[in-house]
């Protein structure tokens, strides 16, 4: 199979995850969007979609899906999301498509994060994937040499990117990051700092792994 078609394969199987006439966390990426065409199928059955980007929002509203303003809504049952990388714990690195904070955002309003990836995503140790976070300009240069001079780790700016929330995303290159509990809460606290790519309190319950063989649901 191809990794197209393992990511549709998952997209579809997320809707055995979607709480009939609830409101759905929907995160963002290619992943994702093939779960959005599957949601378009069951859209009667639900109150509508919290998003996690513009991207997404356009995308479900394209299809019909009423996408509701996450100040509105307490808490969801289900949050449904990708992932650049997840380990055997369910922690992540996310933010490939710059959509991370948002994507915590609305992780956080959730009971369960149900990850939906293809196989080549699991990993032994969180790093090999550059870790992007969401920096506010000004202290762009600061958080890059401090992960130089705390983690080793080299940083760059993404070139053309700019958040939806207006600031631009710093990748990480070098890192292992073997406890990502502790890194997550360690770079959330240096100034200019809007949000690191460690999911880690926000980790998967649930990932559903796009396999040759099938999916393969791995519990947390
Ligand atoms: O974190 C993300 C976007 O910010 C995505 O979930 C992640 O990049 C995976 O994307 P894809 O499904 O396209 O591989």
């Amino acid at each position: 199979m191809t990794q197209d078609e393992l990511k549709a394969l998952v997209g579809q199987a997320a809707l055995a995850h979607v709480v009939p006439g609830a409101i759905v966390g929907v995160g963002t990426g290619s992943t994702v969007n093939c779960f959005i065409d599957a949601l378009a199928t069951m859209k009667d059955r639900i109150r509508g979609a919290v998003s996690s980007s513009v991207k997404s929002t356009e995308r479900l509203q394209a299809l019909g899906i009423p996408v509701l303003d996450s100040n509105t809504v307490e808490s969801i049952p289900v949050y449904i999301d990708g992932a650049d990388e997840i380990d055997h714990q369910g922690f992540m690195i996310k933010g490939g498509g710059a959509a991370l904070t948002r994507e915590k955002i609305v992780a956080d309003l959730a009971d369960r994060f149900v990850c939906i990836a293809d196989e080549s995503k699991l990993v032994d140790v969180l790093g090999a994937f550059p870790l992007p976070v969401e920096v506010i300009p000004m202290a762009a240069a600061q958080v890059m040499r401090r992960f130089a001079s705390v983690y080793g780790g080299q940083a760059s700016v993404r070139a053309g990117v700019t958040t939806d929330n207006g600031n631009i995303i710093v990748d990480v290159r070098g890192l292992k990051i073997s406890d990502p509990l502790a890194m997550e809460a360690e770079v959330n606290q240096w100034p200019g700092v809007v949000t690191v790519g460690i999911f880690g309190r926000h980790k998967a319950k649930v990932c559903l792994l796009g396999t040759s063989q099938g999916v393969r649901t791995l519990d947390f």
